[in-house]
């Protein structure tokens, strides 16, 4: 069974498991559920187009960093520009939890991306419940049925959505109403990073849609190329996160690549 997999059948059981101790009428009580939510539409506009992600450990890397809060980290990506920050809310394979966005939403005033593997409805209200603006759909976990359907969710909880693809295939998933189109330069079956399939993948995306370069930007090199092929967004993680001290990297980081 390949990580995927064992992730949505783990996830599958976590989401039954939630939604025999909390009701959605539950979540709705929430003091976040009916606040108004960022829009990284808007932040890709005055920020740097960078989406940093909070992330303690990966399936492909195993531990990056357990040192560091998510509310020191994300507070400092967000003073050094970025337009959105990502946070892991997957225990099992990413060290994340709800508690990682609760504990900064009130603290940051930038959209908050609820990285998780999507698979059903009750996780959209349990994402507007913890404070997230934006939700991430994964097209290698979906039919292009269920994306549609889960985008009308999203949108009616005012909720953005980032739709993932990896493949020519998954083009089919893309339709009008998703947000944002990310391609993840790293293929989540064997984990290899290539820059170029992604750009091709680019080249293939309707000229109107926003487009996030998603994993494996290692370096500024990576970032200027995947830039100079005209993504909008890049979403990065582990190269901050591997470091003492995340939210100073990202500063130097930026100072050296945005003009
Ligand atoms: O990163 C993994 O090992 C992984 C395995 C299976 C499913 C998803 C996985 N990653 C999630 C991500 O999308 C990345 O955390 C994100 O794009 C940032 O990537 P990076 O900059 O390489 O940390």
């Amino acid at each position: 069974m390949s990580i995927l997999d064992q992730i949505i059948e783990r996830k599958k059981r976590e989401v039954a498991d939630a939604k025999s101790k909390i009701s959605v009428f539950q979540l709705k009580d929430s003091e976040f559920f009916d606040r108004p939510t960022f829009s990284l539409k808007e932040t890709f506009k005055t920020k740097s187009g960078i989406i940093t992600e909070f992330k303690r450990k990966s399936p492909s890397k195993g531990i990056i960093n357990d040192k560091v809060s998510p509310l020191e980290v994300v507070s400092q990506y967000e003073n050094f520009g970025a337009s959105a920050v990502s946070i892991l809310t997957d225990k099992d394979f990413f060290g994340g939890s709800f508690d990682d966005i609760l504990s900064v939403r009130n603290h940051i005033n930038i959209p908050i991306l609820r990285k998780d593997f999507m698979i059903d409805e009750y996780q959209f209200y349990e994402a507007k419940s913890i404070g997230a603006d934006i939700i991430l759909l994964i097209a290698a976990c979906l039919s292009p049925t269920q994306v549609s359907e889960f985008t009308e969710l999203a949108h009616s909880l005012n909720l953005e959505v980032l739709l993932e693809i990896h493949s020519e295939e998954e083009l089919k998933h893309i339709n009008k109403n998703v947000d944002l189109v990310g391609i993840n330069n790293r293929n989540l079956k064997d984990f290899k990073v290539d820059l170029q399939h992604s750009v091709d993948l680019k080249n293939k995306l309707p000229n109107d849609i926003l487009s996030v370069a998603e994993s494996g930007i290692y370096n500024e090199e990576d970032f200027r190329f995947l830039k100079e092929k005209g993504f909008d967004g890049f979403l990065m993680g582990e190269y901050f996160m591997k470091n003492k001290n995340p939210g100073e990297k990202f500063e130097e980081f930026v100072s050296n690549v945005i003009i």
